[in-house]
């Protein structure tokens, strides 16, 4: 079952020059691909390729300028899909989560309010909260912190539970776990894993780094200066024809990391 679907996507943003004049620079261009129902895919691509405004186009934080975007069949770009439902739907999970997590609520507030929100019916919210850090690898100790007395690691295993505490059926993560080292990017990404498999969630994946996409993703597919040049599955050098996507490949066999 298909959940998201991107047909021909462009996003142009405007540029203001000297003189009050306007250049367009395009930042998407003519980007298409479908995220099933379990299925994890990465978009992985060099900085300034395009890959976290396809996240903002797909989470309305951008609009698109041409092309559709897809939930379920429902254009997300009209009000056909309410906020509420795109929400509970997607979250995503961004890079800093110093950003993403008010500083003055503690882990137990921070959890709470998408229960609240998503689920007011729900009781046992705190029961809840504390399954959340639980699934993350955190504790009912961490719910009386405050962000800043956590580490980045811990940080982002809130962010984690935060998204996870909505029961979305798609999580963007944009580089989500690119600043921490590799032993907790290695532990998240079983989590994460873990998860999708239990129970069916979907995954778009966006990172820079194509190593850490190897293990964790069913597919991969390439940006390069705005489009997708390239979606593979299977990890065979031989097979890849954009010269973009091979030189990734080379220079991730020559690298020593290992997830
Ligand atoms: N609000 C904006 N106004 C103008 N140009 C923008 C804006 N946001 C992004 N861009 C440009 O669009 C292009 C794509 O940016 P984007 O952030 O999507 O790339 P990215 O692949 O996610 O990069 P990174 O990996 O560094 O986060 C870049 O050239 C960027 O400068």
């Amino acid at each position: 079952m298909t959940l998201l679907e991107l047909k021909q996507v462009t996003k142009e943003y405007p540029l203001r020059l000297r003189r009050g004049n306007i250049k367009k620079k395009v930042a998407v261009k003519n980007v298409s691909f479908a995220i099933s129902k379990g299925e994890c895919l990465a978009l992985v691509g060099e900085s300034g390729s395009g890959k976290s405004t396809i996240a903002k186009c797909i989470m309305r934080i951008e609009k698109i300028t041409s092309g559709k975007v897809l939930w379920k069949g429902h254009n997300i770009h009209t009000k056909e899909l309410k906020d509420f439902t795109l929400y509970k739907n997607i979250q995503m999970v961004m890079q800093d989560s110093s950003a993403s997590l008010h500083p003055k609520m503690c882990i137990k507030e921070i959890l709470a309010e998408p229960i609240r929100n998503f689920f007011p019916d729900e009781r046992d919210w705190l029961e809840e909260c504390i399954k959340l850090l639980h699934l993350v690898g955190l504790d009912k100790s961490h719910l009386k912190y405050f962000p800043n007395q956590l580490s980045g690691g811990q940080k982002q295993r809130v962010c984690i539970a935060k998204a996870l505490a909505v029961k979305p059926e798609l999580i963007i993560f944009d580089e989500s776990i690119a600043s921490l080292d590799s032993n907790s990017q290695k532990s998240i990404l079983e989590i994460l894993k873990r998860i999708q498999i239990q129970d069916g969630l979907s995954y778009l994946f966006i990172t820079h780094d194509l190593q850490s996409t190897k293990q964790f993703c069913d597919r991969v597919a390439v940006m390069y200066q705005g489009e997708i040049v390239e979606s593979f599955t299977y990890w065979e050098r031989e097979q890849l024809t954009h010269p973009y996507s091979q030189l990734l490949f080379d220079t991730m066999n020559n690298s020593n990391t290992s997830f």
